[in-house]
């Protein structure tokens, strides 16, 4: 049976995708997998397709040209299997600030389906993960900004998907913030076993033995740990590594 086989598949399996806006092409046959539990950077500068990406993934768009299965299960012909495999941080912050932390966990448990009381106790466990159970009733705009990126992430886990989406979750937030928020995605992996696919224009944010896809100009560039990639290329860091795929692309 598909629900039986999906346990054996990748979290993320995307093959040959290509998309255009109006004719205009941004993303080009793009290959890639993600297995349970592993954490992946998909690293690429403003407009280098990850949001558009991501869209296709959770299929705010549409694309023919290619195929996208989640645990797998194709998400055209198998969307309600696959979208309830996925969790999505979105870049523009998407909780209700008039809400307490608690109400916008229990709506999004609502909207997958879940009765009141499973909600509430995944809320509260997720909530006492993130280390924010004494704020339940608090109201979201009371929060800090590394604490909403928190929940808004405990809120994607709502309903134990497979694969988590971070489309620059770090946006607005300190150093401090940004890093715990990293360290927090990597026990995520580790811990649940939930696959992360986070994206970024920030080299800071891969950590050693990080899997890194750079993405420029709807092209996969490259796929491998960070350090492989600068020995591949010869240089010391993955940010020369990083300028040298792109310089060779833009010569
Ligand atoms: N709705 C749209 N209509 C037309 N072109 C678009 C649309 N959305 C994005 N684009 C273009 O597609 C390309 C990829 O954009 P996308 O937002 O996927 O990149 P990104 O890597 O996520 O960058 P950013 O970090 O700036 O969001 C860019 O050239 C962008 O201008």
């Amino acid at each position: 049976m598909a629900e039986e086989r999906s346990e054996a598949r990748p979290a993320l399996e995307v093959a040959d995708l290509s998309f255009a806006y109006d004719r205009k092409p941004v993303l080009e046959a793009l290959t890639l997998a993600i297995a349970e539990g592993e954490f992946v950077v998909l690293l690429g500068p403003n407009g280098a397709g990850k949001t558009t990406l991501f869209s296709l993934i959770t299929r705010l768009h549409d694309s023919r040209h290619g195929e996208v299965r989640i645990g797998g299960f194709d998400v055209r012909r198998q969307a309600v299997q696959a979208h309830a495999r996925i969790g999505v941080v979105f870049q523009q912050p998407t909780l209700d600030p008039d809400l307490s932390v608690a109400q916008n966990l229990d709506y999004h448990g609502a909207l997958h389906g879940m009765s009141r009381r499973e909600a509430s106790s995944r809320a509260e466990a997720q909530l006492a993960r993130i280390g924010l159970a004494e704020q339940r009733r608090t109201r979201v705009r009371r929060l800090s900004g590394g604490q909403r990126r928190r929940v808004e992430i405990a809120r994607g886990l709502m309903h134990a998907p497979r694969l988590l989406l971070l489309d620059e979750p770090t946006v607005g937030l300190d150093i401090a913030s940004r890093r715990d928020l990293v360290e927090h995605a990597h026990q995520l992996c580790a811990e649940e076993g939930v696959a992360v696919l986070w994206a970024t224009h920030l080299i800071d944010e891969v950590r050693p033995g990080d899997r890194v896809l750079v993405l420029y100009r709807g092209r996969l560039l490259a796929d491998g740990p960070a350090e492989t990639l600068s020995e591949r290329l010869g240089v010391d860091t993955l940010g020369e590594a990083y300028d040298r795929l792109v310089g060779e692309e833009n010569a």
